[in-house]
């Protein structure tokens, strides 16, 4: 639907508090009329401007910064002062951009977010709040939410624990909700558990802002989540919760406890296994060979490393192999090496993708192998690095890895790009062109022998702003792996045509596109899997016509016409 045949939006605001309002806010695009009927006049310059004029004035502002924070500092200013100038922009300019509000700049930004902190966004809800949960969310004043992100700050990125300083990346992953899934910023909501943080430095900062205290036991962390569950569930009973960036500790529980009981996902397991097993898929057919002939090693057994393995696994299954045939095909790596069904203390989630002593001895390998050497013995095809440890991919394992695999699949996807395992560069002067990567942060092209290589962003927001739009579209119940990886097959599809130097997926500017059909895939997938109320096809492609929002501003009428 055009901006234009929109109904106009009743407003009581008027005068600063309009200017103030970022959602509603047009600054000097406020047309004489408004200016008049809202108390705007004196409160702005004469000139009236058009949306496309105040983004070309706010596009030479942002390049008159050079450092990407300051441009990431700039953008968040803007976006709070008016949203629909903000995503206008965003939308002119998203590959450039992207970088600046996403990973890898946000990360930045979370890491300096009390020095930078400007002005209030989203919730922070603290534990010492325990008891107010309900007046807390009352105060975010939005009625309609529909897709609240949420993290405790505790893994953010491969950064560590940042504290409420993670309200970062909430912030980034809906801007992307709204640009690349098309929801709009009225309906979403980033929000913050503070419960402390363990992070030294930022419990000696002065000028540190989130609560400065220890993070809580972990009976305290259960009864506190729990409690903001269920205010969320009275306030805003359908809308979809995104997990992001917990501790190892807390990711995979949380998501067992409440994946049946509200309309949620973790993003770094679930969101993460879609993208990368829709990229596994893209590499698979330029190699023409079927997903379950590879062998996979991953660095890091963590939330992402094991979430994308079982995802994998159940890929597998459907190209005809048995889950037990499938497990074989995958081998972990974690800090104590080998992940082996001898060891005693792994937790159950590795312990259930852990080789058998059957198959240490079939492949010649001890319990607690090192990298290189299950590289040397296991020869695997695919290597995924989900570690955040910079470097971790030495030149001698790439090396290692191409003597037994001509075109190896080498997938370093830590965040952000200072903690990458190894760099698109090293990789492709390593194995001389050869392998087929793709990264979690966006990398320049690699120019090798006068060609030049794209490299593929293997993130998972090509994956989370469609699953947003398919909630809102087909009023989903719950989020299951099936609808997760019908998700993946979507992006494999949309990558069907990617030639090796175009990179394993489409570019982010596909984002749109990408989501909308990622949305009208699982919607359907949810309707036959009975989670979703029936609908047609044509009633889900109305829906998420009337529902994609695109920046335009609104006309807006006093509350009392
Ligand atoms: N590209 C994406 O979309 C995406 C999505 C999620 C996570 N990630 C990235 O993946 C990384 C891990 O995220 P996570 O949620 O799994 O974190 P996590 O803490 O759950 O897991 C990381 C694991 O790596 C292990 N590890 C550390 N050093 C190691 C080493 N030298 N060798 C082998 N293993 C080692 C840790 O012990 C841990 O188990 C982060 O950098 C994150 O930014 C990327
Ligand atoms: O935030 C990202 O860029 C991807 C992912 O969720 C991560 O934690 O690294
Ligand atoms: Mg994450």
């Amino acid at each position: 639907m055009s901006a234009k045949s929109r109904r106009p939006i009743y407003l009581s605001y008027s005068g600063p508090q309009l200017l103030a309002t970022s959602l509603l806010n047009k600054g000097t695009a406020f047309s004489a009329t408004e200016r008049r009927d809202f108390n705007l006049d004196g409160l702005l310059p004469a000139r009236f401007e058009t949306l496309e004029e105040q983004a070309h004035r706010a596009y030479l502002q942002y390049q008159s910064f050079a450092e990407p924070i300051n441009r990431h500092i700039y953008l968040r200013m803007v976006q709070d002062t008016n949203e629909t100038l903000f995503y206008y922009l965003l939308n002119k300019h998203l590959a450039e951009m992207m970088p600046i509000i996403y990973t890898p700049t946000v990360g930045d930004a979370c890491e300096r977010f009390s020095e930078i902190y400007r002005r209030a966004r989203g919730l922070f809800i603290s534990y010492p709040d325990r008891d107010n949960l309900d007046a807390i969310l009352h105060n975010a004043t939005k009625r309609h939410v529909k897709v609240i992100v949420v993290t405790d700050g505790s893994r953010i990125l491969g950064l560590g624990d940042q504290g409420a300083g993670g309200m970062g990346i909430p912030i980034g992953k809906l801007s992307l909700y709204t640009v690349c899934g098309g929801i709009s910023p009225a309906y979403t909501l980033p929000i913050l558990l503070d419960v402390g943080t363990d992070n030294p430095e930022l419990l000696h900062d002065p000028h540190y802002i989130g609560w400065q205290h220890p993070r809580i036991s972990d009976q305290q962390y259960d009864a506190f989540v729990e409690k903001f569950i269920c205010a969320l569930q009275t306030r805003w009973p359908d809308a979809l919760l995104q997990f992001e960036d917990f501790q190892q500790s807390k990711a995979l529980p949380l998501l067992q406890r409440y994946q049946n009981r509200l309309c949620c996902f973790n993003d770094d397991i679930q969101g993460t296994a879609a993208v990368t097993v829709g990229t596994l898929l893209s590499a698979c057919r330029i190699q023409n060979q079927p997903l379950s002939n590879q062998r996979i090693v991953f660095a890091g057994a963590g939330s992402a490393g094991c979430g994308i393995a079982a995802q994998i696994i159940r890929q597998m299954q459907q190209e005809g192999l048995s889950e037990a045939d499938a497990k074989k095909r995958i081998l972990l790596i974690d800090r104590q090496g080998l992940l082996s069904q001898a060891m005693s203390n792994l937790p159950d989630f590795q312990l259930q993708l852990a080789a058998s002593t059957d198959e240490l001895d079939q492949l010649g390998l001890a319990s607690g192998a090192d990298l290189l050497t299950v590289i040397q013995k296991a020869q695997p095809t695919v290597l995924i690095g989900v570690s955040g440890q910079r470097g971790l991919f030495s030149r001698t394992i790439i090396e290692t890895m191409q003597d037994n695999c001509p075109q190896p699949i080498i997938f370093p996807l830590s965040n952000p790009s200072k903690q990458i395992e190894a760099t698109p560069e090293e990789i492709m002067q390593w194995t001389q062109g050869k392998a087929l990567i793709a990264t979690g942060s966006p990398f320049a092209p690699v120019q090798i022998a006068q060609q030049n290589y794209h490299i593929a962003q293997c993130n998972n927001s090509y994956i989370f702003p469609g699953i947003g739009l398919a909630v809102i579209i087909a009023g989903i119940k719950q989020i299951t792996d099936n609808l997760m990886m019908t998700a993946s097959n979507v992006l494999a599809t949309a990558a069907a045509n990617q030639t090796i130097d175009q990179g394993l997926l489409p570019p982010i500017t596909a984002c749109q596109q990408i989501s909308r059909d990622i949305a009208l895939a699982v919607a359907q997938q949810a309707i036959k899997d009975n989670l979703a109320p029936p609908q047609t096809l044509a009633m889900l492609e109305a829906a998420l016509e009337k529902h994609f929002w695109q920046p335009a501003y609104r006309s807006y009428r006093r509350t009392s016409d």
